[in-house]
This record gives structure tokens, C-alpha cells and sequence, in this order.
């Protein structure tokens, strides 16, 4: 067993000793069977939670109505989630009700693959009544029971299908792609930040690919924002040779270049995104013009270190005779002459200083873009007196 379950082994004992019966579920189970990193552990069990409450000293209700508590302990926290199956999802988001039951058997048969309804107890038993094992052995992804009535519970569940496909590699089965076509339209009704989650996951795996062809020929992407809107990105990206990206601010960053009508701001409106998620698309932006205009030391340094590894995903995503070595853009990084404005001998009250007959304004900027732009080019050595020769020579009245 996995450390990460040893490690939560005390909250699962702590319940089934208490009198109720308790499982690791989820996930976790799944990964481990697959053999593959384990992140968070989620935990089954037939008590209530407010008797979950009363058992561990320290206690988060986060999703009380829907049966969820997260427990801490040693420094990690679960959640626990008593056995339930869903009532009706009216507003696509949450179940109205949820309805407590009082074996582990009926509570797997409320979840949406196969794979993800096997649960283990705390002697690494195996509870399976949905087959997932066999599943997993096939490389199949399958609902459990009707796909019709998992996919109308939580329409989600269609893009968390085809994420797993880009995960995991399987396929998913002829019943469970065919109920697709009826239950699509539903997406719309869920919440983008639900769907920006699966959608990055899915740009994360190493069968991309496979799992992007699936997304536009069922025509999922058709119940996206601005994806439905935009054929011409769609048959666009069908040339592509995706890799794997890190983070929606890659992905947008591609799809921006790709069709530049569609903004970044666009993009960060209609899928609800962070402003850490704008600032990185908009900084990939950037250094891809500099870098079309063979500006690549520019390039380099405005990604900053930090960034590097993300325009290498999107130059090798969009450019695919580009076979230059991450390692030489790192290298072309270290030696630039600055690597940040701190880096500079000069600021902005020097060159005030020099010009004192001249009000503040935006010409100082203009100034310092210059001064960083020919030290980062090599054309000026950045020496304060050279600087200062350099910039003197300038007339802040005219447009450099
Ligand atoms: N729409 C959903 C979301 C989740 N689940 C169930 O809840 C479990 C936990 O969900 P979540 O943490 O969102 O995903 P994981 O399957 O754990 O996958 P990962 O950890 O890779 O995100 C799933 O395994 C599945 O059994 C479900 O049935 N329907």
C-alpha cells in the first residue's frame, strides 16, 4: 500500500473502530492500481458528518449539505464524504439533495467510471461490484450503469471522460462516447471554472492527442465558450501536433496565436480566469512577437527564467521545425548581460537627474526601455557613466 494511504491509515481506522464502516475511494484507489503517483486520498464512510465532527479533534465542513468534512490530521487533510448517492442536480452544479446510504456498494454505483467506483479498505481489500478492474486491465473507460443517467447527473462527467482518455491513454466505450451526442448540449449549463478545471487537465496529459481529436469529432467543443464560436480556430488546431501544457495561460496563449482576432483578455473573460493566468499568456504573447522578429535576446529576457520552459512548450507546439534544445534557451538566457531592471546600473531618478530643466514624464520610461533594450543587446556596457554618456545624447522631446 502506498505511503499516502499508510499515512491517512489512522483516520480510516479511527472510524471503522468507532463502528462504521469506512473505505479509501476515488482517485487515489484508481492510481494506485494503475501504478501511478498518488495525490489526494478521499475517504468513504457510513457515519454522518456530524459524527465524523465528533470524532477528530480538528474538523473543516466544507461541504456539509453534500456530506463532505475534511479532516486533519499528521499535517495532511482528507475528505471524508459519508456513503451517498445524488438526488437531482437541478442547477448543474450541486445535487439538491443528497441521500445518505448505508453501504459502500451504493454509494460506488453514484460515480461516473468504472474506474473511479472501486474502493479499499483499510487491509488493502478491494471492493469492485462495477468491474473497474477489469476496466482498467482493458484500458477502457465506462460508466457505471446507464451513461445516460451519469451524464445527466453531471453533463461534467463528459469532459472528465475525455481528460482521463488524455491521462491515462484508454479508450472510452462505444455506449459511453454514443450518449455523447444526446447529453453535449447540457455542458453549457455547467459552471466554466468546472470545466476550465477538466479542460486543463486534459492539456496536461500525454495523450493529448488522442484526446483532442475525441473533444472536436463528438463536437463536445461546440458547447465551449468561444470554441463554438470559432470553426476556423477548430480546423486550425487540427494540423497541430500537441504536447503536453502546463497551464490554461500555454493553452490560450496557443489558441491567441493561432487566431489574434480572439484577445487574451477575450479568452480570461469567457472562461472565468485568474489574473496570475492573464499576466503569464499575456508575457507568452509578448515574447513570441519579439521572438517573430528575431528578437531573441529581447525574447529571453522578458520571459525571465521563470517563463522559459512555458514559451518551449508553445514555440514546440506551434513551430514544428523548431528543434532547438531547451537547454540552449537557458544557456542564451544565463549569459544576457541583465536579467531584471534591478540588474541595471542606472534607474529613473539618475536619468531625472541628468535632464534637470525637464519635467518627470513618460519619456523617463521610454529612456530606460532604451537603455535596458541596448545593454541587453550588447550595444551599450552597463556602467553607469556609459549609460549616462549614452542617454545624455538624447533629446527627451523626440520619440526614439
Ligand atoms: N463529476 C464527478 C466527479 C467525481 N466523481 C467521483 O468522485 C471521485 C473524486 O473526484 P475528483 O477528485 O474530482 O477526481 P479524481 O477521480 O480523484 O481524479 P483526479 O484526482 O485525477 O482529479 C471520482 O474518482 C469519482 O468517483 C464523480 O463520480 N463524478
Amino acid at each position: 500500500m502506498d505511503k499516502k494511504f499508510l499515512d491517512a491509515m489512522p483516520v480510516v481506522l479511527h472510524l471503522q473502530s468507532s463502528g462504521y464502516d469506512t473505505y479509501f475511494v476515488g482517485g487515489a484507489v484508481r492510481d494506485q492500481l494503475l501504478g501511478k503517483e498518488i495525490w489526494d486520498i478521499d475517504i468513504a464512510t457510513a457515519a454522518k458528518p456530524d459524527e465524523v465532527t465528533e470524532l477528530f479533534d480538528k474538523v473543516i465542513p466544507v461541504g456539509i449539505d453534500h456530506g463532505t468534512v475534511l479532516v486533519r490530521y499528521g499535517g495532511e487533510s482528507y475528505e471524508v464524504t459519508t456513503f451517498r448517492i445524488d438526488g437531482e442536480y437541478n442547477d448543474f452544479r450541486h445535487p439538491e439533495e443528497v441521500e445518505y446510504v448505508s453501504s459502500i456498494e451504493e454509494d460506488l454505483s453514484r460515480r461516473d467510471f468504472t474506474m473511479n467506483a472501486i474502493a479499499m479498505g483499510k487491509d488493502g481489500q478491494i471492493i469492485d461490484p462495477y468491474g473497474g478492474q477489469e476496466d482498467i486491465r482493458a484500458q477502457k473507460i465506462k460508466t457505471v450503469g446507464s451513461p445516460d443517467e451519469r451524464f445527466q447527473e453531471d453533463p461534467l462527467r463528459m469532459m472528465r471522460a475525455i481528460r482521463f482518455v488524455s491521462q491515462h491513454g484508454f479508450e472510452l466505450t462505444d455506449g459511453t462516447y454514443s450518449a455523447f451526442d444526446q447529453w453535449k448540449h447540457l455542458l453549457s449549463h455547467i459552471a466554466i471554472e468546472r470545466i476550465a478545471v477538466e479542460f486543463e487537465k486534459l492539456f496536461n496529459g500525454h495523450e493529448l492527442n488522442k484526446a483532442w481529436t475525441l473533444l472536436v469529432d463528438s463536437n463536445l467543443y461546440a458547447h465551449l465558450p468561444i470554441l463554438n464560436e470559432s470553426p476556423q480556430l477548430m480546423n486550425s488546431t487540427k494540423t497541430i501536433k500537441w504536447i503536453p501544457l502546463n497551464d490554461l495561460a500555454e493553452v490560450i496563449t496557443v489558441f491567441h496565436i493561432l487566431k489574434p482576432e480572439i484577445s487574451i483578455d477575450m479568452w480570461v473573460k469567457h472562461w472565468k480566469l485568474s489574473n496570475r493566468i492573464k499576466r503569464k499568456s499575456l508575457t507568452l504573447v509578448n515574447a513570441w512577437d519579439l521572438w517573430q522578429n528575431s528578437k531573441e535576446k529581447q525574447c529571453l529576457y522578458l520571459l525571465g527564467e521563470d517563463h522559459i520552459a512555458a514559451f518551449y512548450r508553445v514555440l514546440s507546439t506551434l513551430n514544428t521545425h523548431f528543434d532547438q534544445d531547451i537547454k540552449e534557451l537557458f544557456k542564451a538566457h544565463h549569459s544576457l548581460p541583465i536579467h531584471s531592471r534591478k540588474d541595471l546600473k542606472v534607474d529613473g531618478n539618475d536619468i531625472k537627474g541628468w535632464f534637470p530643466n525637464e519635467k518627470p514624464g513618460p519619456w523617463i520610461k521610454r529612456f530606460m526601455e532604451s537603455v535596458e533594450e541596448l545593454i541587453i543587446n550588447g550595444e551599450l556596457v552597463n556602467d553607469s557613466l556609459e549609460i549616462k554618456e549614452r542617454v545624455t545624447s538624447w533629446n527627451p522631446h523626440e520619440l526614439n
